[in-house]
Order: C-alpha cells, then structure tokens, then sequence
C-alpha cells in the first residue's frame, strides 16, 4: 500500500505573517508521517523561515521550482544546493503554470528531476492536458510522452521515489474537478507508461498525485480510487482548516 501524499501549492499567495501562522496552526496538527505525507509548497522567501518552524514535525515544506544548476550566472534563479542547504525536502516541477507562462519544457523538467535526486530532494513532477487536447483526443499519448522525458534516465530507485501529479489543465483553479474515474483513468495510464518504460516495480512504488479544483468536499472520492496516491491542492490549501482536512482524508 502506497502511503499518499497530500501538497499545498500556495502558488504566489500570502505574505510572510500569513505563511508562518498557517504553519503554527497546523504543523502540530497533521497526522503523522507514518501515515500520510503532508507538504506545503511555499514561495522562495518564506522556506527559511518555514523549515525551521517545521523542524521535528510531521510538516514538510517544498519549493515551488528549481533551477538545475548548482550554482553560477543565473540571475534570479534557486539552485538545488540551495534549497538543500535551508532542508526543503521536497520540489514541485514542471507545474503546468511554469511551462504556461515561464517556458518550461520536458527537457529542463527532466534536467531538474536529476538536478532534485542529486541533492536528496524528492521531485512531485506535474503533468496534463489542455482542455483542447482532452477533446482532440490527445490526453493519453500526451500524458505518456511527459511522463517518459520527465523521467528519462533517472534510476529504477529514483523513479520509486519520484511523486508524479496528474493535473488536467482544464481543472486547475476552475472549480472544475475531474471526475474520480476520468482522474483515475489517467493515473492508472501513467502507472502502465511507468511499467513500459522503467519496470512494473516501479510503476507499483511510485506515487501519483490528482490535482486540478480539489477541496476537502471531494477528496475522498478521489483517494478512494486505485491509482491515485494523494493530491497537490492549490486554493483550497490556502486556509489552514482546509488543509487539515485534506491531510487527514490521506490517512483514510
Ligand atoms: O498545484 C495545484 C494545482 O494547480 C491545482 O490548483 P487548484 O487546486 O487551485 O485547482
């Protein structure tokens, strides 16, 4: 039994103040991490400050991207030594709002997947479909070619470890939920693209996230389904009671 994954992608939202209380009303409140993994995806300045509010609970804190490099002439970026050194343990890539709006590829999301195991830290790789492509038919062959250059040359352990989220692009911020089977479908498909081209032990370790309108009214009809390992939550983990809710529906 895959233990789920519950993440909070605060997106560009909050100001210091409204981060640090979000994590003193919840880091002692989350079910352990024996049970479910409880992540909140924070905007560079605040993972200081963050992780150290965090330290010996069950509340992981993630960056939001990376860049692949070490270090060098890269103004404005956040390196992997970086992160590792402030112990974010976790790294949202290839969100569909980066490859959207600051041209990221397949290619740079697989650089920083490699970039992200170098240093310890666990990728939670985002891939989807554009409203267009569902209906032209393209979602499979689509979600199958992310998933594979995403992947590319990472070891058989790294991809165990690898968290993958599938969010239709269509259902991001819409209010527009996936059903739970049409959610499922798509996991279920990346669990087999997994098992083609790595091996079925990892298709069977690795951890698919549903995101796209997620709240705690629906998800636990979503982790209900078989493929689905947990969830990466934009608004709805913006509140802190909210939040709760989704990470204690991961423990059922
Ligand atoms: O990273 C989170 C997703 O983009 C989903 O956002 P949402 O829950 O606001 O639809």
């Amino acid at each position: 039994m895959r233990k789920k994954v519950i993440a909070g992608n605060w997106k560009m939202n909050k100001v210091l103040a409204d981060a640090e209380s979000f994590v003193e009303a919840t880091k002692n409140n989350v079910p352990s991490a024996d049970k479910v993994e409880s992540v909140v995806c924070a905007p560079f300045p605040y993972l200081h400050a963050l992780v150290k509010k965090t330290a010996g609970t069950d509340l992981a804190v993630a960056a939001q991207n990376m860049h692949y490099e070490e270090s060098g002439a890269f103004t404005g970026e956040v390196s992997p030594v970086m992160l590792k050194d402030l112990g974010v343990s976790y790294v949202v890539l290839g969100h569909s709002e980066r490859r959207e709006y600051f041209a990221e590829t397949d290619e740079t999301v697989n650089q920083k997947a490699h970039a992200a195991f170098n240093h310890g830290i666990t990728p939670i790789v985002c891939v989807g479909e554009t409203l267009e492509q569902r209906e032209s038919n393209q979602t499979m062959d689509l979600i199958a070619d992310q998933v594979k250059k995403a992947l590319t040359g990472l070891s058989e352990d790294q991809v165990k470890q690898t968290i993958i989220a599938y969010e239709p692009i269509w259902a991001i911020g819409t209010g527009k939920t996936a059903t739970s089977e049409q959610a499922n479908e798509v996991c279920t498909h990346i669990r087999k693209v997994v098992a083609e081209a790595v091996s079925s032990d990892a298709a069977e370790a690795v951890r698919i996230q549903y995101g796209g309108s997620v709240k705690p009214a629906n998800v636990d009809e979503l982790l209900a389904q078989s493929d689905i390992d947990g969830a990466l939550v934009g608004g709805a983990s913006l509140e802190a009671d909210s939040f709760l809710k989704l990470v204690e529906a991961g423990t059922k």
